[in-house]
C-alpha cells in the first residue's frame, strides 16, 4: 500500500484557518489529522466542536480526528456528528477500551487505538484485530513541534509483527516529529500513515513539503 500523509491541523494559522484548509485540500495529502486536547488527559487544550465543524465545511479529505481526552465514550456521537471520518482514542484513556472500539464503529467511522510513548505495543495484543488503525505516539502528547523519540522505530517494528498475523490489513500511522529526514525510516519500520505539524507548517510551502513527504 502506498503511504497517507495526514497534515496535523494544530500547526496551521487558526487566524488563517480556511486558508490552510484549502491548502491541504489542494495538496497531495490524504487525511486531515485533528488533535482534540481537553487539558487533562493532556497538559494543553486545543479546539472543540465549532472548530472541527468550521474545518469539516470545508475539507474535501477525510478528517482524522485523534481524541487526547479522559473517558472519550461520552463525546463519541458528538464527533461523529462535527465530522469525524476516523476516530482514534487512547489506550491510556479508555476504562473499557473493547466497548469504546465497538461504540465507535457502531458510528460507521474508522477505529483507532493511540499508545503514549511510554506504554508497551504487546498491551495491544488482545484488541488489534478489531481495529481499523493504531497510532503509535512518537512524541508525549499534547504539543505540536516536539523532538521525535528515537524508541518509536522498535515500537513500528513490533506493531507490524503484531499485525502480520492478527490484522494484516491494520493502517499503522506515526504521530510527532515526523520529518523528511525521518519519514523513509518510519516507513521501513512499519508506518504506512504519517501525521506531520510542524514539518509542513513551518515552512514556506506547506505543499511541497507535502509532496516531498508523499514521494519518498
Ligand atoms: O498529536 C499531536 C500532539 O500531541 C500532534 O499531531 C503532533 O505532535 C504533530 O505535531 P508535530 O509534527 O509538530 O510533532
Amino acid at each position: 500500500m502506498d503511504h497517507l500523509i495526514a497534515p496535523s491541523v494544530l500547526s496551521a494559522d487558526f487566524a488563517n484557518l480556511q486558508r490552510d484548509v484549502e491548502m491541504i485540500n489542494n495538496s497531495e495529502a490524504d487525511w486531515f489529522h485533528v488533535d482534540i486536547m481537553d487539558g487533562m488527559f493532556v497538559p494543553n487544550i486545543s479546539f472543540g466542536f465549532p472548530v472541527l465543524k468550521a474545518i469539516k465545511k470545508h475539507a474535501k479529505k477525510p478528517l482524522d480526528v485523534h481524541l487526547m481526552i479522559v473517558d472519550p465514550d461520552r463525546y463519541l456521537n458528538d464527533f461523529k456528528d462535527a465530522g469525524a471520518d476516523s476516530i482514534t482514542v487512547h489506550f491510556e484513556a479508555c476504562t473499557h477500551l473493547h466497548r469504546t472500539v465497538q461504540a465507535i464503529k457502531q458510528l460507521n467511522c474508522k477505529a483507532a487505538v493511540a499508545i503514549n510513548p511510554a506504554t508497551p505495543v504487546s498491551f495491544l495484543k488482545d484488541i488489534i484485530a478489531e481495529l481499523d488503525m493504531v497510532l503509535i505516539m512518537s512524541v508525549n502528547p499534547g504539543f505540536g513541534g516536539q523532538k521525535f523519540i528515537e524508541h518509536t522505530y522498535t515500537k513500528l517494528a513490533e506493531i507490524k509483527q503484531l499485525a502480520i498475523n492478527a490484522n494484516p490489513n491494520l493502517l499503522i500511522e506515526v504521530d510527532g516529529g515526523v520529518d523528511t529526514s525521518n519519514i523513509s525510516k518510519l516507513k521501513e519500520a512499519g508506518a504506512n500513515v504519517f501525521v506531520a505539524g510542524n514539518s509542513i507548517f513551518s515552512k514556506d510551502s506547506p505543499s511541497d513539503t507535502i509532496s516531498s513527504l508523499k514521494h519518498i
